[in-house]
């Protein structure tokens, strides 16, 4: 079975060239006005390849809006974004996908899930859509409605269905939030794996826990602005800025 079916990303090799590589992800002055209130504030952002970025910060920061806008859901209104050094564009937006705190599924089976997203690529083949729900432990409920499965095997089947658009980039808005223990380090095994697999990972988490498990660096957010951008070790031991100090110490951030 091909490393890509189950990873994301398939390998750019020499021999195999594709389109420019996405990465680095260069954001500069990124700024969001909505009403007259300034939700993203002047954010300047590097991200390199093969990592995987746990963005964290208290409720309300502005996390959610930056995934939004690195993404192209939602346009800035001021600044700008570079991937790989070219514009965001929606042709760079079809090489990412976003998975939300909430399934996004479609009221089908489990694999009709899937074949919906392969087919939009062209690329549908069963043993494709196997090989996925299987690295997501769902292969046994194939042909069950995706509104059946538990709140846990939803965001597996909704991981899955952003791993079948075989993303260079996922973004993860705290797909584990509302998910019990064993559930979160089952996503968590995917998510590791799609790294792994080369998949640049750029994932929004509250549960410091899980961004000391998955984080190569931590970008932390308050008040609409990066108020540090550090590899994970040095944020977790000797968090810089006053505000990840008190979040990391359980005091609360506004
Ligand atoms: N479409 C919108 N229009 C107006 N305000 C918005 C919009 N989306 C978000 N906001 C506001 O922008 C701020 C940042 O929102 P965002 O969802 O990015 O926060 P967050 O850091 O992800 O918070 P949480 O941890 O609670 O999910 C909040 O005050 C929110 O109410």
């Amino acid at each position: 079975m091909p490393e890509a079916i189950l990873t994301g990303a398939p390998a750019r090799t020499a021999e195999r060239a594709g389109p420019a590589p996405l990465m680095p992800l260069a954001a500069r002055g990124l700024t969001l006005e909505v009403g007259g209130r300034t939700l993203i504030d002047g954010i300047d952002l590097t991200l390199a390849a093969g990592r995987t970025t746990m963005i964290m910060g208290p409720n309300g920061a502005g996390k959610s809006l930056l995934l939004k806008l690195l993404h192209g859901l939602t346009p800035p209104t001021a600044g700008r974004i570079e991937w790989g050094g070219h514009p965001l564009s929606p042709a760079i937006v079809r090489r990412q996908a976003m998975v939300f705190q909430k399934p996004v599924l479609l009221r089908r089976s489990v694999a009709a899930n899937i074949d919906f997203v392969l087919r939009a690529r062209s690329r549908r083949d069963r043993a494709r859509r196997d090989a996925l729900l299987d690295h997501v432990g769902l292969l046994g409920h194939a042909g069950q409605p995706a509104r059946l499965l538990s709140g846990g095997e939803q965001q597996r089947l909704a991981l899955a269905r952003a791993l079948a658009t075989e993303p260079e980039v996922l973004f993860l808005d705290e797909p584990t939030a509302s998910l019990d223990p064993a559930s979160v380090l089952k996503i968590e095994e995917i998510v590791r794996t799609a790294r792994g697999g080369g998949t640049r990972i750029v994932f929004v988490t509250h549960d410091v826990g899980q961004a000391k498990r998955l984080a190569d660096d931590v970008v932390f957010i308050h008040r609409g602005r990066v108020a540090e951008h550090r590899r994970a070790d040095d944020f977790f031991a000797d968090p810089a800025s006053a505000a990840a100090r008190d979040y990391l110490a359980g005091r609360i951030v506004v």
